[in-house]
């Protein structure tokens, strides 16, 4: 199995719209860990041969407009992405975590590319639109991104769904010609946004406002964890905590490392 060297947005836009699980590294030459994971991912391609799954590697700040959209902070990171979403995410030189998301995220990947006859592009398009719109329970179709909408339309449902705190994934509708037409027949619906939960169209801005109204929006939507929540949650995963920069294999500041040393040397980890 070959790792894709991306060189353009366009070729990583291209790489998103194929079938299958995608695992994008994204890397710096001068960071020696994005090297060691480059061997990581290699092996990991070998193991997965038989499976739906590809790999490419994105230099990060070649492509800045790429980690932007995907706030990309720090090298390395890997997203695993299908149908253009992501599904899961890796943030450090974390072997272990990456090889166990992605073996899961393939076992998945090889169910759900297994087609037994040969299909024409309408039912692929109506696949893709399909696995789109069920990506997450709630599913905005809409012109730019949440943190940039691209019209009117698109910004005032992002400021209702934000204001009720609203659990949601997007799509770009304009970064994708063939998803911004197909889904306008797949759904009988001819404009954008367009807002799914659970696999099942809600409607655009008009519905939507009129369902607020009503109160029966809120009721419907899945709402976001709140932070005080997931820092508790966070806080007591195991009985000993500790969140610092980097991991415990490679710690990203000399405090962490210093801390990481003390611990270790007091037999707790
Ligand atoms: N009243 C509509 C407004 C949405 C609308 O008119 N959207 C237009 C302009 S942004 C659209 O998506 N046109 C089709 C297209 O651009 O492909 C709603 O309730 O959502």
């Amino acid at each position: 199995m070959s790792v894709t060297k991306v060189a353009t947005e366009q070729e990583f836009t291209e790489l998103l719209k194929k079938d299958g699980l995608l695992v994008a590294h994204f890397m710096a030459d001068w960071a020696p860990q994005c090297g060691q994971m480059n061997d990581v991912i290699t092996e990991l391609g070998k193991q997965l041969e038989l499976k739906d799954v590809r790999f490419c590697i994105v230099p990060a700040e070649d492509l800045s407009e790429v980690s932007l959209k995907y706030k990309i902070a720090a090298v390395p990171t890997f997203l695993l992405l299908r149908g253009g979403q992501v599904v899961e995410r890796v943030e450090g030189a974390n072997a272990a975590d990456l090889t166990n998301k992605v073996k899961t995220q393939a076992a998945k990947a090889s169910l759900v590319s297994c087609t037994p006859t040969a299909s024409t592009p309408e039912q692929d398009l109506n696949t893709r639109l399909k696995k789109l719109i069920n990506s997450s329970k709630c599913m905005l179709f809409m012109k730019g991104s949440p943190d940039a909408p691209r019209c009117g339309f698109s910004r005032t449902t992002i400021e209702l769904l934000n204001k009720l705190e609203a659990d949601y994934s997007s799509f770009d509708i304009l970064s994708d010609e063939e998803v911004r037409q197909g889904l306008k027949t797949y759904s009988n619906w001819p404009t954008y946004p367009q807002l799914y939960i659970d696999g099942e169209l809600v409607g655009g801005l008009d519905i939507l406002r009129e369902m607020d109204a009503s109160g029966e929006l809120s009721s419907m939507l899945p709402k976001k964890q709140k932070l005080e929540d997931r820092l508790k949650m966070l806080i007591n995963k195991a009985p000993l905590m500790v969140f610092m920069k980097g991991d415990r294999e490679a710690p990203r500041c000399g405090f962490s490392k210093t801390m990481i040393g003390i611990l270790n040397d007091t037999g707790c980890m």
